[in-house]
């Protein structure tokens, strides 16, 4: 069955393209007509401009699609930047999809999932014979285009929001004296040293003792490039850069950094998103692949902050968990890669190493985190595109950055440069995957240690892609991913659930526990020279 639906709406801001069928309002988003069409150029040149309204944000065109329904039930996950929006006459189901099977249309209702349904999956035909499926969602009832409502909790709306982007970075040390109080922020967060249960109490004494072990050997990583990290002044820069690049796409927003382990931490930037008055916020950590120690740690701190608060529960917040998949991101990267093989005298035998920052095991195989199937996922995009650029090198990927005694994923990075060198690789381009700026693991690890070990192992051409920092198309890319997700945003704890007084006197009694407890056994561990000699030498 194919319908025309002619009078089309693209709102320039939030890239929905929103259409009437039948008695419909629909909307899909421009991403996932890119995302299946990506040789359709950006600016749509196939949308004809048939009428634009300087006073709002909203464009018509005129374009012919051809629509068919199919597969209602069968309509899969939600794809970034896509949600059902909320309809106060409630949801109708197209006939033909109501016909094929009864829906259980109470199911859109639900509390538990009141818009997570998606209305059905739309097959699109372009009349130059290209086609594509996505979930669609019915629009609010008779939409007045450019003046969309998202959000039902807030009955906020994107236009008069004021906007704010949070970045999530883990944060450096500025000084060696802030070392090992960075070390101990680090291995204070449960999501770094994951104990069991019944040993939660000991987590601020294990990581009083291992700051404490690792600082001396962390110090002179971090006096080697220069006293301290550059972590902080390069995500300021690509803060100003990601609003620099909003302001060029008519998005006006407060861009803030907010850290993990050191300034300027998390709860400082709540607190002036807060002052600020923000009213719909995007979170974007800076890693481009989801791991539980990274982007799950700063967001689950985040939520605690934004629970305990009745003004920040309220707000509408997206958060962009991994974008690796990204063209943006993946042809930036492929830029770079091929930019820097240049500078080899002969390009086509360099090895591109890959080398990402490890986790443990156990995370991947016990507590699922998708960084491993990220990382490799996003490997393969970015040789995709090398390769379709006529770029055929060999590569590989490695872990880098191992701390203690636990197995960590593999391969591991020094012993992979060793083997290289012996099967006779003579040209290396190592190239950062994990991380988009500069820091301690890039410029020491990677271009001190690595590099020394390589040339040891026979390795006799080294090079290193730079950290993407302040790319323009990758900063671009950013703020498209901002654009996209803000009709998605929605309130991210639910505004009633308070703390109470019983929980709050008996977290402050768990408090003075772990506190003495903790603190009787890192004494005893500091006092005992065999434990610290064996945690310095073996175990750290
Ligand atoms: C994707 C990136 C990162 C993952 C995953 C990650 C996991 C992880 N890291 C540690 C321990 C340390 N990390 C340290 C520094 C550090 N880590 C990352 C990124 C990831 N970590 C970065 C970018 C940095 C550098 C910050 C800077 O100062 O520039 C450090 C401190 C440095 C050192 O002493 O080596 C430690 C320790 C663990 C245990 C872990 C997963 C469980
Ligand atoms: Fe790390």
């Amino acid at each position: 069955m194919f319908f025309l639906a002619k009078r089309i709406n693209f709102d320039l801001r939030t890239r929905l393209i929103c259409f009437q069928w039948k008695s419909l309002d629909l909307c899909i988003h421009l991403t996932n007509l890119l995302r299946i069409f990506p040789q359709l150029p950006k600016d749509l040149p196939f949308l004809k401009r048939v009428n634009q309204n300087p006073k709002k944000p909203t464009t018509q065109f005129d374009l012919s699609l051809a629509i068919r329904f199919e597969n209602c039930m069968e309509a899969t996950a939600l794809s970034s930047g896509l949600r059902p929006l909320p309809n106060p006459n409630g949801y109708r189901l197209p006939r033909s999809c109501s016909q094929r099977k009864s829906l259980p249309l109470a199911r859109f209702h639900s509390k538990e999932t009141p818009f997570k349904k998606p209305q059905g999956s739309l097959a699109i035909t372009h009349h130059r014979g290209l086609s594509f499926k996505t979930n669609v969602f019915e629009q609010a009832h008779h939409p007045v285009a450019g003046d969309l409502s998202y959000d039902d909790t807030s009955r906020s709306n994107v236009a008069e929001d004021k906007i704010g982007v949070l970045l999530l970075n883990l944060g450096g040390p500025e000084t060696l004296n802030d070392v090992q109080p960075f070390l101990y922020n680090l291995f204070a967060d449960p999501d770094i040293i994951r104990l069991p249960r019944p040993f939660q109490f000991l987590q601020g004494a294990i990581a009083k003792f291992i700051s404490v072990v690792r600082a001396p050997k962390s110090k002179e990583g971090y006096a080697a490039i220069g006293g301290g990290s550059p972590l902080r002044k390069i995500t300021d820069e690509q803060a100003d850069a990601i609003r620099l690049a909003l302001q060029a796409k008519n998005v006006s927003a407060d861009v803030y950094v907010g850290m993990r382990y050191w300034f300027p931490f998390t709860e400082e930037a709540v607190q002036q998103i807060k002052k600020d008055k923000i009213t719909r916020l995007v979170v974007l950590p800076l890693y481009p692949q989801y791991s539980i120690s990274t982007t799950g740690s700063s967001v689950r701190v985040l939520q605690d902050l934004f629970r305990k608060d009745p003004y920040l529960a309220r707000v509408p917040v997206a958060i962009i968990e991994s974008w690796y998949q990204r063209r943006g991101y993946v042809n930036s990267m492929a830029d770079l890669i091929q930019k820097e093989l240049q500078t080899f005298s002969d390009p086509k035998e360099v090895m591109v190493f890959f080398s990402a920052h490890g986790v443990p095991v156990s995370y991947v195989e016990n507590s699922g985190d998708p960084y491993q199937k990220q990382m490799e996922e996003c490997i393969d995009l970015i040789m995709e595109e090398l390769k379709s650029r006529g770029v055929q090198n060999n590569h590989i990927l490695a872990y880098q950055s191992r701390v203690g005694p636990v197995q960590w994923l593999k391969p591991y990075t020094d012993e992979v440069l060793v083997d290289l060198g012996k099967h006779g690789v003579k040209s290396l381009l190592a190239v950062p995957v994990s991380f988009v700026s500069e820091h301690i693991e890039t410029l020491e690890e990677i271009d001190m240690e690595y590099r020394e070990l390589a040339l040891e192992s026979g390795i006799e051409n080294w090079g290193r892609v730079p950290a993407l920092g302040l790319t323009p198309s990758f900063i671009t890319d950013l703020a498209d991913a901002v654009i996209e997700s803000l009709p998605s945003a929605e309130a991210m704890v639910n505004p009633s659930a308070g703390v109470s007084e019983d929980s709050e006197s008996s977290d402050a009694f768990g408090y003075i526990m772990k506190m003495f407890f903790g603190s009787v056994l890192a004494f005893l561990l500091l006092l005992s020279p065999k434990m610290f000699h064996a945690f310095r030498n073996h175990l750290i």
